[in-house]
């Protein structure tokens, strides 16, 4: 054993990791030489470095194993170039290739560089498998999974082998009813080397970031510590072809004690409780009779986390906890990477939301706050949730429980990591601090609900005094149709002088603004109003509530989202949630992935550039669902009648650099319709940040019908 309690410190974090002594002795050796014993270096973010050379020098094993069996495939390639008879032996070591390689590292050469560690990724062998097999598609659905980043064997009785059959549920289900198709999922009892914490770290450039606030320590439980995402998680040499190599999440949280469903923490209690459910669920209670979240309350009988009746009275939101046990506010973007040794980053709502901390309004510790989220609360192995949850696209991350499904083919659906609310991905500086937050932005003296109160309050002020959701949750049909004609009859378009995106593309020539359109904004009650969470002017903030689907559509559009449930216009249907990042960010991402992806998912939060303050120094702010993202990345664009609109949600920060993206039916919608929005998109310009594609939608109003006989990519003159 070692005496230096420093190294017995690294140990045990690793032994938590389920890491042996054995491996972390040689990495730790490697690093300590490499950072001259700066143990500051090795310690932060919980070992974060440690953890991913370890996990490192596994892969390079792995790739060293694969190469081996590469030569030795090679050398009976070469035998049976001889032997044409003997290709039996070839298969099969083919076959012993693809099972050893099961983890899809991101790669990192730096970290390889300086730690000598080979990275090469193991490269998935999906094109030398017979197309269509079972095989094939399991192998698919292992990697599927293994993206998932479960940290524990999946046992044979949470694993279904996939028979190459897909799965079917294609009847509507009633209101409350469960949709729970059996997902063909395809594993082999082995472990995931997922378990990684995070695979996109720079040990040249340790934690660089300055410190915005002081903040307690959170408190390590026996969960690890949450890694921020703090270098580029997917880079462009992870693209081979359409399959991006997934590794682990860039943030991934560790078993949590608690399931959600034991959740039932009294308001006052908020931010006292340790062990709680810290993962970024906004989960309430609601009391309210009949408004939307009573609604809501019915609806999640779908899912298994959904509180019973009894906990009406409670709130339980989610926090990260100080040492103290109090509440934990996450400070900047900037800052957090610092602070957040061994924490939990959680939602919004976690950051600010304690009563505490409104009443201490310390300017020091009104914190900074960034958007930071993690999603996950990783499956304990006993956890119900673990794997037989695999026809819930959200994992248990949204209160209703959203299947997929495929009635056409044997496909699924490209792998994502499912997060319930956007998170920074690195630029982005969406810092802001509630003591920033003026009167004006927010309804401090209000209590209870303000909808049912007789006079507006000032979270109306930019609608007129009036608030846009009815008792029932759902958008006024005054404010909707506003909003509906102004993308539609004629487009009210605003052009920037300068466009942000014009200047991302570094060219000599600045290409004028294309223009943007101009929407309304819904400002929704926030943390530092005074009234209750149930208030009715909380909507976008509780989450999903809709019974949907995730479907394979038949019209080429690759995967849809339906709605199981009639649903009446103006419903909130669900946010778009992705990475945040700079236009820049978004830029070189969407350059350099362009020929590899089918599907792109970027969105621009480009509502109101027009207004002062919205850029922050002339950067704009995108959403990008590629990797990370919810369910709304799989709603397909309609032109012009789509039966969604998308319309700008003010929750936390007032200037508008950064918004909730929310959709609205726009008419009511029968159970089983396709949803969609209409994109925006010109399908004349080749140099917007989606991907062309040819359009499908069968709208009449398809600005695409020109091109419909082209081939998908022909717009794009490279
Ligand atoms: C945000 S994703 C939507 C989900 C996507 N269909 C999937 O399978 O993941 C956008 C991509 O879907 C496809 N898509 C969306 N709407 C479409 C349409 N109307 N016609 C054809 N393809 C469409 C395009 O490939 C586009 O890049």
């Amino acid at each position: 054993m070692p005496t230096d309690p420093r190294v017995t410190a690294a140990f045990r974090a690793m032994k938590v990791l389920g890491i042996k002594e054995v491996k972390v002795k040689p990495v730790l050796k490697k690093l300590l030489k490499l950072y001259e014993r700066n143990w500051e270096l090795i310690e932060a973010e919980n070992y974060r470095v440690l953890a991913d050379a370890i996990f490192d020098e596994e892969d390079s094993k792995v790739e060293e194993q694969k190469k081996r069996c590469n030569n030795a495939d090679q050398e009976e390639e070469n035998l049976v170039h001889h032997q044409p008879e003997r290709p039996l032996k070839r298969l099969r070591l083919r076959h012993q290739e693809v099972q050893v390689s099961p983890t899809h590292n991101t790669s990192n050469t730096m970290l390889g560089d300086v730690a000598g560690i080979v990275l090469k990724r193991p490269k998935l062998e999906e094109d030398e498998l017979p197309e269509t097999s079972a095989q094939q598609q399991s192998q698919k659905m292992t990697e599927m999974l293994e993206f998932r980043a479960e940290p524990y064997p999946i046992s044979p009785q949470h694993a279904t082998r996939n028979k190459g059959k897909q799965l079917v549920l294609s009847k509507p289900l009633a209101p409350g009813e469960r949709s729970d198709p059996v997902s063909p999922v395809a594993v082999q009892g082995k472990r995931y080397v997922s378990e990684r914490v995070s695979n996109a770290l720079c040990l040249k450039e340790p934690m660089t970031h300055p410190v915005a606030v002081v903040l307690p320590k959170p408190k390590v439980f026996d969960c690890h510590g949450l890694i921020i995402p703090k270098d580029e998680p997917f880079t462009d040499d992870m693209f081979d072809g359409d399959m991006p190599h997934y590794g682990v999440p860039i943030a991934m949280i560790h078993p949590d004690p608690l399931s959600k469903g034991e959740l039932p923490v009294e308001k006052d209690e908020i931010g006292k409780k340790v062990g709680e459910d810290t993962s970024s669920q906004y989960i309430e209670t609601e009391s309210r009779a009949n408004g939307p979240v009573a609604l809501s309350s019915e609806r999640r009988t779908n899912g298994e986390f959904a509180p019973s009746l009894q906990e009406s009275s409670s709130e339980l939101a989610v926090s990260t906890l100080g040492e103290d046990g109090s509440t934990n506010v996450i400070p900047t973007l900037s800052g957090l990477d610092d602070h957040v040794q061994g924490s939990k980053r959680t939602s919004f709502d976690d950051c600010v939301v304690s009563d505490q901390e409104k009443k201490s309004e310390d300017p020091e510790c009104t914190k900074m706050c960034g958007l930071v989220v993690v999603p996950q609360c990783e499956p304990v192995p006993d956890d119900s949730r673990s794997f037989n949850d695999i026809n819930d696209v959200t994992r248990g991350e949204e209160r209703v429980r959203i299947s997929w499904v495929n009635e056409l083919n044997s496909e699924f659906p490209d792998p994502f990591r499912y997060i319930p609310h956007s998170l920074v991905f690195k630029n982005a500086n969406l810092s802001f601090s509630l003591s920033k937050i003026g009167d004006e932005n927010c309804c401090a003296t209000c209590n209870g609900d303000c909808i049912s109160g007789s006079v507006p309050c000032c979270c109306t002020r930019m609608t007129g005094s009036e608030f846009v959701y009815s008792s029932a949750g759902i958008l006024k049909e005054s404010f909707l149709d506003e909003c509906i004609s102004m993308t539609r009859h004629p487009p009210c378009l605003i052009y920037c002088k300068e466009c942000p995106l014009e200047r991302v593309k570094n060219d000599d020539c600045l290409e004028p603004c294309k223009g943007h359109l101009k929407r309304k904004f819904i400002k929704e009650c926030w943390s530092k109003c005074g009234c209750s969470k149930q208030c009715g002017n909380r909507v976008v903030q509780r989450g999903i509530t809709c019974n949907l689907q995730v479907y394979f559509t038949s019209e080429e559009k690759g995967w849809g989202l339906r709605t199981l449930e009639d649903l009446p216009k103006g419903t909130f249907v669900c946010e778009y949630v992705g990475e945040i990042l700079t236009s820049m960010e978004l830029y070189e991402r969407t350059v350099k992935t362009a020929k590899s992806r089918k599907c792109s998912y970027p969105v621009i939060l480009d509502a109101d550039w027009s207004s002062k303050g919205s850029l922050m120094n002339g950067e704009a702010l995108c959403l990008d669902a590629s990797h990370y993202g919810n369910v709304a990345r799989f709603i397909n664009h309609r032109c012009l009648d789509a039966n969604l609109i998308e319309i700008p949600v003010e929750v936390e920060i007032p200037d508008h650099h950064y918004y909730h993206l929310a959709f609205f039916t726009t008419r009511k919608v029968k159970a089983m319709e396709e949803l969609t929005w209409d994109y925006g998109i010109d399908f004349n310009d080749i140099d917007q940040p989606i991907k062309p594609f040819q359009c499908q939608c069968g709208s009449r109003f398809c600005r695409n019908m020109k091109r419909s006989n082209r081939s998908r990519y022909m717009l794009r003159s490279s």
